[in-house]
């Protein structure tokens, strides 16, 4: 079985390490043209729960990649997605099950331009993982993916993923709702990425602040107020506490969310578009007041203006 990694920065290099250690065929593809050649020239590089690695896994640019690919996994940011997309089609044959578990709201729309539904499975993980430098990542700690198929007959694939993930250490966990799931995690990104952010502040710091239960309460109210519009029933109180819970410093609290590593430490654009962006827009839609969400993205937006990141 071949399996493609389509952008393959933190995320996508933790994935691609995790499946291919675990002796699967796999193939990192990515545009960052000094990521692909340190990781051709040198191995991917790390350091995994505290012990370096060095693995030989092939790095490509898409144009490259000619092979027949059973498994796709999505790992780009949100705004680069559709340009994957585009740029994998040559390996999508009619086969090719492909796997989305990026942040944020709205990729369905995305993949189903290029991908038939039966072979679209939609997911969410809270796998963390940073990009020290081309070739080189950092990996710690615990996580877990949940996804489910698009189209019901795509079921049996979808519990075949999760057991590849499983038997790579990635827990693999089938949902049987994961919108619900994938909102459930919009919640987090919602409240921990943008305010961590504009705090300059990982989660821990976040959470000690005198106002963070109201901020973060308020933004799941913005959320559940929207999914519920959608037909989805998020379990306030319990969203509410599971956000708060991220704020833990003696479990994820000291992690920087990947919107603080974009923009704070690299100076790139981030996916409050895809986030609370896209809460702000719906809620428009469905004539839904999410001020928090609004201003979040406006500051988020300023912010990056202000760095010129790019
Ligand atoms: N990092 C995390 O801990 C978590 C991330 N996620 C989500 O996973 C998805 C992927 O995120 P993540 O892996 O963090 O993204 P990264 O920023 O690490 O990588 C995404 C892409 O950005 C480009 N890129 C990154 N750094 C550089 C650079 N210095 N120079 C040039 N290009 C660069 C590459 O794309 P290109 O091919 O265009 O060059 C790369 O494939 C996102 O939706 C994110 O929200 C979810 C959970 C946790
Ligand atoms: C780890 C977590 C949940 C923090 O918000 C995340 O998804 C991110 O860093 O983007």
């Amino acid at each position: 079985m071949k399996i493609a990694i389509a952008g393959s920065g933190a995320m996508g290099s933790r994935f691609g390490f995790m499946l291919h250690r675990a002796g699967n065929d796999v193939i990192l593809i990515d545009k960052w043209p000094a990521h692909v050649e340190a990781i051709n020239r040198d191995g991917l590089k790390g350091d995994f729960n505290g012990e370096d690695f060095v693995e030989k896994i092939p790095a490509s640019f898409p144009e490259d990649v000619h092979e027949h690919i059973d498994i796709v996994f999505l790992f780009t940011k949100a705004m680069q997605l559709d340009d994957m997309l585009q740029s994998i089609q040559p390996i999508l044959s009619q086969d090719t099950q492909v796997v989305c578990l990026l942040n944020g709201l709205g990729h369905e729309d995305t993949v189903e331009k290029y991908v038939p539904k039966k072979n679209i499975h939609m997911g969410n993980t809270i796998w963390t993982a940073g990009l020290v430098g081309p070739g080189h990542i950092h990996l710690h700690g615990n996580g877990s993916v949940e996804l489910e198929n698009v189209e019901p007959e795509g079921e049996e694939k979808a519990k075949e993923i999760c057991q590849l993930l499983t038997d790579a250490g990635l827990n693999g966990k089938y949902s049987d709702n994961v919108k619900l799931a994938i909102y459930r995690k919009a919640c987090v990104n919602g409240t921990m990425n943008g305010l961590c952010t504009m705090l300059d502040s990982n989660m821990a710091q976040l959470g000690a602040t005198s106002t963070a239960r109201e901020m973060i309460t308020t933004i799941v109210n913005e959320f559940a107020d929207v999914a519920e519009a959608e037909g989805i029933i998020l379990d306030r109180p319990e969203v509410i506490e599971h956000c708060i819970s991220c704020t833990d410093p003696t479990t994820i609290g000291e992690h920087y969310p990947s919107m603080h590593q974009d923009l704070i430490q690299s100076n790139r654009l981030t996916e409050i578009d895809y986030i609370n962006g896209a809460i702000a827009r719906k809620a428009e839609k469905y004539g839904l007041y999410t001020p928090y969400c609004k201003f979040l993205t406006e500051l988020v937006h300023a912010r990056e203006q202000v760095l010129g990141a790019k």
